[in-house]
């Protein structure tokens, strides 16, 4: 059983708009979370390919066309490809999407490759490729859309408009796949996540084969001097494997839920000039967890989507809310601000992500917000108070002016009404420490269970300074750095 976290140095002035406001917190603590890390891009590491044992060969049925793909890398792909259409924003677009033939369970990953006698594994010659394309990484995301435009013309629909610096987030996704094609705990779950967020887009199993080939066109072009076959044969198992879990993801996505859901804007609250909370209902259940996020498309700007957390716990009415803030050219981010009303309907993707709730456990739940990144940690609050849990939560809830903090008084009341609940304000140009550091004037914290979530160099900080003050890291939880930089607008 955790005990509250004392503060080691004097008490913050408990003036909630100001530094950080402590609050007395007595409560009784009742179950922690537990779960383990999700997040691949943030997380991953350690070798060697899966297991031999670990895991089932891939199926063969959407994989990617090799060979095909080295072959065309001649010259750069004409201008017509060049990905920029027209319009806003981009956004990814994938391949896949379930398929009567893969109505598997969403799978156990497969994978790859039993490196033969002498051959470096394939995570070795993976990681050789990614060293040597990172430093052109522009060149071949350019050159990887290109291709794909050029070759695949039918999938260009399936992308926004215009093809911005967003543009990578499926190669990006793809290739920091590859990267952890070694670490199936890390990669299982996010593969299985981007395989059912991409029915939304309208990708199908057929599409894969067409996305890995140019992958590898580009790879092979762009890494050439350290490219052999060995090498493309490492990034073929590697992408089959990807491409699998995806397809048996989306497949068993598409027997229990939609690939999207309207939502229609009942309310939308201005909170500062440029933060709203717009709250939409959803014209079908929309089951998910506190502490999960979205992704959502507006009306003005098709397909771009962006992720929002839900914030708010499951609400009986159905409800769903988010904190948006208006980001400079934000497509979406200003559009929901600025424009959006009751009455226009949005899009959902699916629930994802694991910052949720372990209410197996009874430790303390230490939470760090910052700016926006306070919607999920009110989500978690009220989870942890729907269930009836006197367990400590300790709020520190950072900004950079006193005005930003646009959801002090909701959180205040929550305090008010909850013992167990302590919420802190630490406003950077009042604090002598800002938002991570600040938490070492308090604890000890090492039976506490660690939710993040703010900017991503916000969640980076934060992680190292709750390591340091001795919670393991996979009692430190956070979305996906790579989710959140590619979801600012
Ligand atoms: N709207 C939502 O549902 C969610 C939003 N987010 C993310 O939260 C962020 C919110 O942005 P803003 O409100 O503009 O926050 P912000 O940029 O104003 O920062 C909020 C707090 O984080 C701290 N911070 C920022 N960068 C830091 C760094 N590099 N190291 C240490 N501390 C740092 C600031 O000092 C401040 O206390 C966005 O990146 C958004 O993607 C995260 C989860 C949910």
């Amino acid at each position: 059983m955790p005990t509250p976290p004392q503060p080691r140095t004097a008490p913050l002035p408990p003036e909630q708009r100001t530094a950080a406001a402590p609050a007395e917190a007595p409560y009784a603590p009742q179950r922690v979370p537990a779960q383990r890390r999700q997040a691949p891009a943030a997380a991953p590491t350690e070798p060697s390919l899966f297991p031999a044992g670990g895991h089932p060969p891939v199926r063969q049925t959407a994989p990617v066309g090799p060979s095909a793909a080295s072959a065309p890398h001649a010259g750069a792909p004409t201008a017509q490809a060049a990905p920029h259409a027209g319009a806003p924003t981009a956004r990814t677009a994938p391949p896949a999407g379930p398929s009567a033939a893969h109505t598997t369970p969403a799978s156990e990953p497969s994978a790859a490759p039993a490196s033969q006698e002498g051959t470096p594994p394939d995570a070795v010659l993976i990681q050789r490729t990614m060293a040597t394309v990172t430093p052109v990484a522009d060149k071949v995301t350019s050159y990887f859309y290109a291709l794909l435009f050029v070759r695949h013309p039918d999938l260009r629909p399936l992308f926004p408009a215009a093809m911005d610096a967003q543009r990578d987030r499926l190669l990006k996704a793809l290739l920091t796949a590859a990267e952890h094609i070694d670490n199936t705990d890390v990669l299982v779950p996010f593969l299985q996540n981007l395989g059912r967020g991409h029915r939304k887009y309208g990708t199908r199993p057929e599409h894969y084969p067409a996305v890995g080939e140019c992958l590898i066109g580009s790879l092979s072009r762009y890494a050439e001097s350290v490219w052999d076959d060995e090498t493309e044969a490492a990034w073929v198992r590697a992408y089959t494997t990807i491409s699998q879990v995806m397809i048996d993801a989306a497949a068993a996505d598409e027997l229990r839920s939609p690939a999207w859901w309207h939502a229609e804007v009942v309310s939308h609250e201005l909170r500062t000039p440029d933060i709203a909370v717009v709250t939409v209902r959803p014209d079908q259940p929309y089951p998910f967890l506190a502490g999960q996020y979205t992704s959502v498309e507006t009306p003005w700007w098709p397909r771009i989507w962006r992720h929002y957390s839900f914030a708010s716990a499951p609400r009986s009415d159905g409800l769903l809310s988010f904190h948006v803030k208006a980001v400079p050219a934000g497509w979406v981010s200003n559009a929901l601000v600025h424009r959006a009303r009751p009455g226009d309907v949005l899009r959902l993707g699916p629930p994802a992500g694991s910052m949720t709730v372990d209410h197996t456990t009874d430790s303390g739940l230490l939470c760090l917000g910052g700016g926006t990144g306070i919607a999920p940690i009110k989500a978690l609050i009220e989870d942890v108070a729907e269930h009836g849990e006197r367990r400590p939560v300790e709020v520190f809830y950072g900004a950079r002016t006193d005005h930003d903090l646009y959801d002090i008084d909701t959180m205040l009341r929550l305090q008010q009404a909850h013992p167990w609940l302590s919420v802190r304000a630490i406003i950077d140009q009042q604090a002598h420490l800002q938002l991570p550091d600040a938490i070492r004037e308090y604890g000890p914290w090492n039976e506490y269970d660690a939710y993040v979530s703010g900017p991503p160099g916000m969640i980076r900080s934060g992680v190292d300074v709750l390591r340091n003050a001795g919670i393991p890291h996979e009692r430190i939880r956070h979305d996906s750095l790579e989710e959140l930089v590619a979801s600012g607008s």
